[in-house]
């Protein structure tokens, strides 16, 4: 029987491969509904290719554009509410969040409370309000299937696994772009060489979070969301070649990792079909190949965004909120050019020196604060 999805960013860079897999099985999926940003081309071009029955764009004058490019049949939205719509109010059993930031958070919600499964790609959701997404999904009975990497890999390394055994969950890290950097050599660096990542192609956000380290911070916290693991027992080690997604440590002293070449249609593909394990067009995995795999201690001196991250993440309630939030304002400027590289951890640590931690929020509590934090990110002036 065919699966029907709706995917939320189908036009960025998780969006074009989820749909990459869905057209290997066009047999196994039927699209319900699609959300975009601003990118009408492509848009239409899907739109015509998968057939959903109802889309949503960035904006109202977007949506005016849109319609006379489409079939008439299709019912066309916009904004928040468009999100929430092709979300929600769909026959689709399960919602692919492949949307860039806390934006992602309503969207998810009411996909979780009208009872569809997820499979989430977009961190900040978690990292903005893990504690109500996670009970939420308890109370509704919703999967949230990981479709980042790292989080897939240890989601496959827990199959069968007791909880109680764990002793240790290491993320792997490549370094981003400024891996073979010291944090002098950081000083005016320009936004297409921070765009370059070595391993992964990836939306512009993302590969800046990669840069700062700040992406492996959010994904400390999104492991502790999924998994339920203390902090203490998360670590993150740099692993330049991106092979090993991830490990799992038990009681026993035994490792179990998860490898791979780096292709996110395998992890995209494990979220959409788990518990099956189909064929992929990715290359196998040849370890003679590469010869050897590296694993380097993290600097935390050199990659301050992931300490401040953990003490986020220890702190709990809003602290993550304004971590995430203060960061989606700092490397928005850097990508603008407004600021220096160096300036988006030092705006994040500014944001958070002024708030006070709230422990329990309410989802309203934590959307002001949200807002208050991008504020107090775009005040910081350029060069503080
Ligand atoms: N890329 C990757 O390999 C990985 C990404 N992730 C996570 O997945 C998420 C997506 O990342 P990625 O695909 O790289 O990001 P991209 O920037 O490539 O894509 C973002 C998507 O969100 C859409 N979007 C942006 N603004 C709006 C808006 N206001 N309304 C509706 N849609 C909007 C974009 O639409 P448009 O382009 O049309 O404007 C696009 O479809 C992030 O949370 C990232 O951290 C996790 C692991 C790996
Ligand atoms: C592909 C993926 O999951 C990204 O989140 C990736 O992890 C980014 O690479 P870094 O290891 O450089 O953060
Ligand atoms: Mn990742």
């Amino acid at each position: 029987m065919s699966k029907h999805i709706s995917i939320l960013g189908s036009t960025g860079s998780i969006g074009t491969q989820t749909l990459d897999v869905i057209s290997m099985y066009k047999e196994d999926f039927i699209i319900e509904s699609l959300a975009a940003g601003s990118n009408l081309p492509l848009f239409v071009e899907q739109i015509n290719t998968y057939h959903p029955k109802k889309v949503s764009v960035a904006n109202k004058s977007l949506a005016e554009q849109l319609k006379p490019l489409i079939s008439s049949s299709i019912e066309v939205f916009y904004g928040d509410e468009g999100l929430i719509e092709v979300a929600a109010n769909t026959n689709a059993t399960f919602i692919v969040n492949a949307l860039v930031g806390s934006q992602g958070l309503k969207p998810t919600i009411s996909a979780i409370e009208a009872g569809k499964h997820i499979g989430l790609a977009n961190k900040e959701t978690l990292v903005t309000a893990g504690h109500i997404i996670k009970q939420l999904t308890q109370i509704h009975g919703v999967d949230l299937l990981p479709i980042d990497s790292e989080h897939s890999a240890i989601f496959q390394c827990l199959n069968g696994e007791s909880h109680s055994e764990i002793s240790k969950v290491t993320l792997t890290a490549s370094g981003g772009s400024f891996r073979d950097r010291s944090r002098k050599e950081l000083v005016g660096v320009t936004v297409e060489e921070a765009l370059s990542h070595p391993n992964w192609s990836m939306g512009a956000k993302i590969t800046i979070d990669s840069a700062t380290m700040v992406n492996k911070g959010l994904e400390v916290i999104e492991a502790h969301w999924l998994f339920d693991i203390a902090y203490d027992k998360i670590d993150v080690v740099i692993h330049p070649e991106s092979i090993v997604h991830s490990f799992v440590e038990f009681n026993d002293r035994s490792v179990i990792a998860q490898l791979g070449n780096p292709d996110m249609r395998v992890p995209i593909q494990y979220a959409l079909t788990y518990p099956r394990r189909l064929k992929t067009s990715t290359e196998p995995l040849d370890l003679t190949l590469l010869g050897r795999l590296n694993f380097n201690q993290m600097d935390y001196e050199r990659f301050p965004c992931l300490k401040m991250a953990f003490d986020c993440g220890k702190r709990g309630g809003s602290a993550t909120t304004v971590f995430n939030a203060a960061n989606e304002v700092a490397v928005s400027r850097f990508l603008k050019g407004e600021i220096e590289f160096l300036h988006i951890e030092k705006i994040i640590y500014k944001v958070l020196e002024k708030h006070d931690v709230k422990v329990f929020p309410q989802l309203d509590e934590l959307l002001e604060i949200d807002k208050w934090a991008r504020v107090s990110a775009c005040n910081v002036p350029s060069s503080s």
